[in-house]
């Protein structure tokens, strides 16, 4: 698989910060130029933010981060990079000027890309000596959590560019789409810029203010367009009869008018105003990384509900999350476990973030199954149940689980589990899981499960193959001189 090995940042504001976050929460080592005086700060808070989205996204083990180093010029951050990211303001000058100085400095044959939301690559490889390697990388913001990059070429970027882009973008959970022709704002900012222009009419002419402008937003196509855009959202929109009834019934609306669409607003004094302090009064009682920290738990709330779409094969956005995942599940070092020990085996380190705490400040219930349900993957992926095992039709079920909940688990609290087999036979596998506390090391709860083997096309119980049935039976016997678990066994109710 292609990487980057090393990347550059020439710029760190809200987009060139967030583009860091991603290459280093990747594993990839960043040198970043910015010379605003407070950009360190800037990318920290941004780089804070990230790594707690992380760990709200996935369980996945990531690989260990890039290192990030601030330097004094663009000629210092693009030695050695491969990858080398442009993200300063919205000024055509500007940009070229960078990108001719990036393409002086860096090694030929290294990717030069653009954040610009919306200027064509054409005009900023003017200047350049190695233009065939430069194109516009459009990102969504947050970098670190959108995966989407539009990927457009200028008339001297060579195709092996944007193919070799689209690769690199994968290993870091990226979707590089490569567009076919350049034009002005590419396909995101067109689309984006049609409906900000007419809600600037609709605000401007008083019909609504942001506010309810926001939630016609959220409440209603918002949620649609983030799990199948607007295309196969019509089809399903004309019903039985599909795409074409859709264009035949609503088509004529476009010219009644619906829309104000090709007027631009001006934005006088005035309607900044009134547009930003209805903004004021709709969202000015929280700061700006707040406001970033709900959206990111927003945002990862709905790439896991995707990841479950289709039934449970993952869907848009969240199949690529499971893409992703997979991709770092493989690629991660082997544990060091010592399967034939006289302990249970340590299997999981996580730990209890926002998305996981309810009303009364803990890790709400169904958290602890999942981190037992995780514990249990982790065991199975020791014994070579793997994801290839699962593809050949074979895996195990849980059948039955009791869960004691022991301490308290609160936001931030670092957790780690471990796993003791109990009993086994071909088919059955009877497990005891704790998860502890990583600083007391006391116990926060425990799990009794069994789990069957099952052939999982004819959905019946079969006895595991003889290579799993080896491992666990290694693993079984080591744990075999432990004591029981205290709670083994336990069933729920009072003492009599
Ligand atoms: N903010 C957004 O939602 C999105 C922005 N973009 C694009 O990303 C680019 C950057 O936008 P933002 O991050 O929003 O702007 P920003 O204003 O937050 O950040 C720009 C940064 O560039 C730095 N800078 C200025 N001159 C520089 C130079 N000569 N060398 C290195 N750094 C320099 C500034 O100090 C600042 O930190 C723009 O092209 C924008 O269109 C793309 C997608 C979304
Ligand atoms: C406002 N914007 C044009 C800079 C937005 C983008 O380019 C993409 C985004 O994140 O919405």
């Amino acid at each position: 698989m292609t990487k980057i090995t090393k990347a550059a940042c020439i710029g760190g504001g809200v987009i060139g910060g967030a583009w860091a976050a991603r290459f280093i929460l990747g594993g990839i080592d960043v040198a970043m130029f910015d010379p605003h005086p407070e950009a360190e700060r800037i990318v920290g808070e941004v780089m804070a933010n990230a790594e707690r989205a992380y760990g709200m996204l996935t369980m996945a083990p990531l690989p260990p981060k890039g290192k990030l180093t601030f330097v004094k010029s663009i000629e210092e951050a693009v030695q050695g990079a491969d990858w080398i990211q442009e993200s300063v303001p919205e000024r055509v000058d500007l940009k070229r000027s960078v990108i001719t100085q990036i393409d002086a400095a860096a090694d030929p044959k290294a990717l030069i890309g653009s954040s610009t939301s919306g200027i064509m690559p054409t005009e900023l490889q003017r200047d350049m000596k190695h233009p065939e390697r430069m194109f516009v990388a459009h990102p969504y913001n947050p970098v670190y959590l959108l995966p989407l990059a539009e990927l457009v070429g200028g008339e001297k970027t060579s195709k092996a560019t944007l193919d070799d882009a689209k690769a690199k973008l994968a290993p870091i959970g990226m979707k590089g789409v490569i567009i076919n022709k350049e034009i002005e704002a590419f396909v995101g900012d067109r689309l984006l810029e049609a409906v900000w222009r007419e809600g600037l009419w609709l605000i401007k002419d008083d019909i609504c203010d942001t506010e309810t402008l926001d939630d016609v937003i959220r409440y209603s196509f918002g949620m649609r367009w983030a799990q199948m855009g607007m295309f196969e959202t019509y089809r399903i929109a004309g019903g039985e009869a599909g795409m074409r009834h859709f264009l035949a019934q609503f088509g004529p609306c476009l010219s009644w008018p619906w829309t104000k669409l090709m007027d631009v607003v001006d934005l006088d004094d005035e309607l900044v105003d009134k547009i930003a302090g209805q903004s004021d009064a709709q969202s000015g009682a929280r700061g700006i990384r707040d406001l970033e920290r709900i959206r990111d738990e927003n945002l990862v709330g709905i790439m896991h509900a995707l990841k479950s779409g289709d039934g449970g094969k993952g869907w848009g956005a969240g199949k690529l999350l499971a893409d992703f995942e997979q991709g770092l599940w493989a690629n991660a070092e082997k544990p060091k476990t010592d399967l034939g020990q006289a302990q249970p085996i340590r299997i999981l380190e996580t730990k209890v973030n926002a998305a996981w705490v309810d009303y009364n400040g803990h890790m709400t219930e169904h958290r602890y199954l999942q981190v037992f349900g995780d514990t249990s993957d982790g065991l199975l992926r020791l014994i070579g149940v793997d994801l290839d095992y699962v593809k050949n039709g074979h895996s195990y079920y849980t059948v039955e689980t009791h869960i004691r909940n022991l301490g308290e688990a609160k936001l931030g609290d670092a957790l780690y589990s471990t796993c003791q087999i109990l009993s086994h036979d071909e088919k059955r596998l009877h497990i005891f899981s704790t998860i502890y506390n990583a600083d007391s090391n006391a116990p926060v709860a425990t799990a009794e499960q069994m789990l069957l083997h099952v052939d999982s096309k004819a959905s019946k119980a079969v006895p595991a193959l003889p290579e799993v049935i080896a491992k666990v039976t290694a693993i079984a016997e080591a744990h075999a001189s432990l004591p029981a678990p205290e709670g083994v066994g336990r069933a729920v109710g009072q003492k009599r």
